[in-house]
């Protein structure tokens, strides 16, 4: 072998060796401190700390020098504390179903690979399923740069107990899928609405005649298409996973097409210094300006407002609204601890649905 090929080898060998070393020290560590939070008196069994890892993942990309990407070096370094972490017990995630959606990429994007995740038929039995103990965590969607908001996520916050306690971005890239192999022998497509809505362009252009029948999720879409024939628009993962074809990649719309998720379960994250809170309310009725003064001490404090939805109220005789607002910053700041105040103190309904991390990557 060419002598300097076999030097470099031996380098890469040696460091391996270190990297191993160092893995098994931190995975001792992170027992260690499963044990100080049981001695603590954690007697949960749930180790996991969202606030700590969005600060370790944070810290990773803040130190990258290259070669290797910002997101790689968080991704590698998500895997060994997803895989610290499980030594304990693996967590249960419940995602919106079947295997392949964009919703299983999330959660392996948020709690790595060494986690149990289990599919669920729809979202509100995510919720369910968290709800009663069946589940640790949710990750459900909750809006696409696209095609909007997911109303049922949102109808479950408005009614649910439990807490947000995360974010997940994912970049959305679209393919057609087939057992066919050409885009010019499709007649039939399957998807999920939102995916049809964020492929319009692309299919009005190349497939203008092909009959388009929406089923509840990209995943389903595929397994339809293996059957009957046709196409569906889903993810690579769900090519992967399934054995289609590819037959044409990034056929969204807008290349920035992101769908981002939510972290539900039971527990409140410790502030970061880079954290959004989500909270639910309801307007006075009849009361001119009432949901301005609702948004004003927000302004009036400098918060910043990321986002702000609303849902009608289910079975309300009068016409009456949810608003859902996001805002930069975490519910135990006194200075949005005091608007709070203020807000809760003027609406008629008002709920915190949690403070919780950016998405570190
Ligand atoms: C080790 C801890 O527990 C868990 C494991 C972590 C890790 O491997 O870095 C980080 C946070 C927790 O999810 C901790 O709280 O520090």
């Amino acid at each position: 072998m060419n002598n300097e090929l076999a030097q470099a080898r031996i380098r890469i060998d040696a460091l391996d060796e270190q990297i191993q070393t160092l893995i098994s020290q931190r995975a001792r560590i992170a027992q260690e401190v499963a044990h100080i939070k049981e001695r603590m008196g954690d007697s949960t069994g749930n180790h996991y700390r969202p606030s700590r890892e969005a600060e370790v993942l944070r810290r990773a990309m803040e130190r990258n020098t290259g070669p290797l990407t910002d997101e790689t070096v968080a991704r590698l370094m998500r895997e060994i504390m997803s895989a610290c972490l499980s030594l304990e017990s693996p967590l249960k995630i419940a995602y919106l179903g079947p295997e392949g959606t964009y919703t299983q990429a999330a959660v392996q994007k948020h709690f790595g690979d060494s986690v149990t995740a289990r599919p669920a038929a729809a979202i509100d039995e995510i919720f369910r399923d968290v709800e009663t103990g069946n589940a640790d965590y949710g990750v459900v969607p909750v809006e696409n740069s696209l095609g909007g908001i997911v109303s049922h996520t949102l109808d479950e916050l408005a009614q649910t107990t439990l807490r947000i306690c995360g974010e997940v971005t994912l970049p959305i890239h679209h393919c057609l899928l087939s057992t066919e192999t050409s885009v010019e022998a499709i007649r039939h497509i399957y998807s999920h609405q939102q995916s049809f809505a964020q492929c319009r362009k692309w299919l009005d252009a190349r497939l203008p005649r092909a009959e388009k029948e929406t089923v509840a999720s990209n995943a389903q879409a595929v397994l339809i298409a293996r059957e009957k024939g046709g196409a569906a628009i889903a993810g690579q993962q769900a090519a992967k996973l399934y054995g289609m074809n590819i037959l044409a990649s990034n056929i969204e719309d807008d290349p920035n097409n992101t769908t981002r998720f939510l972290i539900i379960g039971k527990h409140d994250p410790s502030p970061t210094g880079d954290d959004v809170t989500s909270v639910v309310l309801t307007a006075q009725r009849n009361t001119p300006g009432a949901l301005f003064k609702l948004l004003q001490p927000f302004a009036r404090e400098n918060i910043d407002l990321t986002r702000i939805e609303s849902r009608p109220v289910k079975g309300a005789a009068v016409r009456d609204y949810y608003f859902f607002i996001d805002f930069r910053g975490h519910a135990l700041d006194p200075r949005i601890e005091s608007v709070l105040g203020e807000v809760r103190a003027a609406a008629a309904y008002f709920k915190v649905l949690g403070s919780y991390p950016t998405a570190p990557f």
